[in-house]
């Protein structure tokens, strides 16, 4: 690795024996300087990785302050990377004018359309680069599951079925599982893809499945007072492609709970479990 593309440690800080470090480096995929967080739990155990992506106005710092993961991943041995939603420090047409495009909305896609295509691949920076440097950098035991949330929930799916062996576990908080129809959605895959729908349905969860992607079991966390539930997530059309395509599906329905990171932190310690046997799991 040249010097420049070295990682800089931003900051470090302790938390439940372990350490929660920012990192900056300049990344091949975005040829921007990108920064990610990662924890690292105490001791010398050559943690396992899991990969949390955050949803739209994200930085890789919502989760590492409100979802309170830090004392179970302590407890499990787990180290967790969050990478950021975006590549920063550009300014292209219309970049920074709307929550849900552009700036902390790069949708883990890699995009084809310009002026997108030069800079905005989440996609290969979060299954590529990200993991190649995370093992460069760090004592990890190269194993990995993915999570995420919303804008998160669809990109962890996605890398999860577009990558069989890469992932031991994957789990969504309240994801949009079937953008090519939902506003949000639409929108992203319009910029950063352009016009044919076609192509749209390689980044799109429902249509992976529809399509014979398959992974050994999805579980999602969905609140029922979710406001962005019916227009944006779209749950149904999830259970409805894995039932159909015969593809195991956990899907918990949470009594009352929104989209925040108050649902997320009300249920991060059961998935960080579930992900954590996964990936002591050698069978
Ligand atoms: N500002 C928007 C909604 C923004 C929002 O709710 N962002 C969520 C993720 S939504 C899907 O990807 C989020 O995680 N926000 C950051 C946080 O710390 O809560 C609106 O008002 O509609």
């Amino acid at each position: 690795m040249s010097d420049m593309h070295q990682p800089k440690m931003v900051s470090e800080t302790r938390v439940f024996e372990g350490r929660l470090q920012r990192w900056s480096h300049q990344s091949e995929s975005t040829r921007t300087e990108m920064t990610f967080s990662i924890f690292l739990p105490p001791g010398n155990s050559h943690p396992s990785v899991l990969i949390w992506l955050s949803g739209l106005t994200c930085t890789d710092e919502n989760f590492v302050q409100k979802a309170g993961a830090f004392r179970v991943a302590s407890e499990l041995g787990l180290a967790i990377v969050c990478p950021d939603t975006s590549p920063r420090g550009l300014d292209l047409p219309e970049e920074h004018d709307n929550y849900d495009f552009g700036s902390g909305a790069g949708f883990y896609v890699d995009a084809t359309n310009p002026p997108w295509d030069v800079h905005y691949r989440m996609y290969s920076y979060v299954t590529r680069e990200l993991p190649a440097l995370i093992e460069s950098s760090f004592d990890v035991s190269g194993r990995y599951s993915i999570s995420g949330h919303s804008m998160g929930g669809h990109g962890a799916l996605v890398c999860a079925l577009k990558n069989p062996g890469q992932y031991q576990s994957v789990s969504a908080f309240a994801p949009i599982t079937n953008p090519i129809q939902c506003p949000w959605g639409k929108k992203a895959f319009q910029g950063y893809l352009g016009r044919d729908v076609e192509a749209w349905k390689d980044w799109d969860t429902v249509s992976l499945i529809k399509a014979g992607r398959s992974f050994s079991h999805i579980r999602v966390e969905q609140g029922t007072k979710d406001n962005f539930l019916e227009e944006q997530l779209q749950p149904q059309a999830l259970k409805d492609a894995c039932e159909e395509a015969g593809q195991a599906l956990t899907l918990n329905m949470r009594e009352g709970y929104d989209h925040s990171y108050f649902f997320i932190a009300s249920f991060i310690e059961d998935d960080l479990r579930y992900h954590a046997d996964a990936l002591n799991n050698t069978e």
